[in-house]
């Protein structure tokens, strides 16, 4: 196994910079250049010497093998954050032997050291791209382990039912037609429930991980892209008194209160002889009715494209008081409203988020129920089998077994030095 290096803070100048190294030769390389060192996880303030060569005075620590990030021998030198520091360390390192990590390596060997399961590989990936406080805290509880937990309490279910099914095969009377064992029919029920909650979380909870999508629709010169600017507080889309100005879909991605939401801004919704603004229009089109909400904003409140949960509202306020909800681009009126407006509606949809928030981990699961869906007179044989699918396919929703096939996909999307 190669013992690999990566700096593990941004690269760039900075008050200190992280090298980390993990594999056999980690505590051996950190003592060729620091002297030898003690206690693991102690830091320790040693010069950094090459032969002869002062590279830095800095904080050392090591972890034992088994007792570290990686599950590996792990060093971590805490550099004066200078890039020509690091740049002369790696220089160092590589002519001991040791290579530049891959993206997402010391996260991989944690795995296949059985420090992490898959599904808190995917919270890690996930915590480090949260970009609001909500996606944050989904994140976190992630990587804490609890779908692990939940999917090996269900394959215990699983094993158990298993195994009285099979019990029952063996002293079956040849002459009497086999019976399924109550207690085995009712765990397989109480999987099959559980495994349903789980997959009755999933949009929600995928939706939050991705962020929502929020689309802002109505005619032209309704005043759209003067909104757009006014919740972005910045000038993201031209406005004009032309009507059809916007043509392509513009996006502002906001926090809204720890919400991830991207407001999009379409082409106002008419018809049009000019084939680039058309294009604009169904492309607009296309988008809003993918959208988790749309803000129908409307010069006389009639919106006849809005569907239920949209909200829709009057533009233009500022000339002149109408019946409902109305806002006005130009000075601000009623934005702080419809702000409110939208995260109430998200907020409903984030307070069902669950433990399963990607599409592998959805798949898996609904193999399994698949698997559970079995008919209660089916032959024990076929039934006992059913079981072992089923648990099969919770193990490799977090990654027990058949993680070899992801374990690409999701590493790599790892920055390097995590
Ligand atoms: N400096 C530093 N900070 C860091 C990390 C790191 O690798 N280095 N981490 C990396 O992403 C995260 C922390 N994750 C870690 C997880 C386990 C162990 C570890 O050594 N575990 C041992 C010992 C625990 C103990 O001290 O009692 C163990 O579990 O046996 C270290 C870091 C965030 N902060
Ligand atoms: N009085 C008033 N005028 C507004 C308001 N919002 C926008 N306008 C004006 O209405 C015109 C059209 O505004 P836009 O924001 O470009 O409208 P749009 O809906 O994006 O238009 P299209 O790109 O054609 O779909 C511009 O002249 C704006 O200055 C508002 O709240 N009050």
């Amino acid at each position: 196994m190669d013992t690999i290096f990566a700096e593990a803070t941004p690269p760039g100048r900075g008050g200190v910079s992280v090298v980390r190294l993990s594999g056999p030769k980690a505590r051996a390389t950190l003592e060729s250049l620091a002297g030898p060192v003690a206690t693991p996880r102690l830091a320790a303030l040693r010069a950094l010497r090459d032969g002869e060569d002062l590279i830095d005075r800095a904080l050392v620590l090591w972890f034992e093998e088994g007792h570290s990030f990686t599950g590996e021998e792990v060093a971590e030198l805490h550099l004066h954050g200078a890039p020509v520091i690091a740049n002369r360390l790696a220089q160092a390192l590589l002519s001991r032997g040791l290579r530049r990590a891959e993206a997402g390596e010391f996260s991989k060997r944690a795995f296949l050291n059985g420090r992490m399961d898959l599904a808190e590989a995917e919270g890690l990936a996930d915590l480090l791209s949260a970009e609001t406080e909500a996606q944050r805290k989904l994140a976190m509880r992630a990587t804490e382990g609890e779908l692990g937990r939940k999917a090996d309490e269900l394959r215990v279910k699983l094993v158990r039912a298993g195994a009285l099914i099979e019990a029952s095969i063996d002293f079956a009377d040849e002459e009497v037609p086999e019976e399924v064992p109550p207690e085995a029919l009712d765990l397989i029920a109480a999987v099959r429930a559980d495994i349903r909650l789980m997959l009755a979380g999933y949009p929600a909870t995928e939706r939050l991980r991705q962020g929502y999508v929020v689309a802002i629709v109505g005619p032209p010169n309704a005043g759209k892209s003067t909104l757009l600017n006014r919740i972005g507080q910045r000038d993201i889309a031209l406005v004009s008194e032309v009507a059809g100005t916007t043509r392509d879909i513009l996006e502002l991605h906001t926090d809204l209160r720890g919400l991830p939401v991207t407001f999009l801004d379409t082409a106002g919704l008419r018809e049009s002889s000019d084939p680039i603004e058309a294009m604009g229009v169904a492309r607009g089109l296309q988008r809003a009715a993918e959208a988790d909400l749309r803000i129908h904003l409307t010069v006389d409140g009639i919106a006849d494209a809005a569907t239920a949960g949209d909200i829709v509202v009057r533009a233009k306020a500022d000339l002149g008081r109408a019946e409902g909800i109305s806002i006005s681009g130009l000075t601000g009126e009623g934005v702080a409203e419809l702000l409110d407006l939208v995260y109430d509606r998200l907020r409903v949809r984030a307070a069902d988020t669950g433990l399963v928030g990607h599409k592998r981990q959805a798949e898996a699961l609904q193999r399994a129920l698949s698997a559970l869906e079995v008919d209660h007179d089916m032959a024990p044989e076929f039934l006992a089998e059913a079981l072992r699918q089923a648990a099969q396919a919770l193990a490799m929703m977090v990654g027990r077994v058949g993680a070899e096939d992801y374990l690409d996909e999701i590493f790599s999307s790892f920055c390097i030095g995590k």
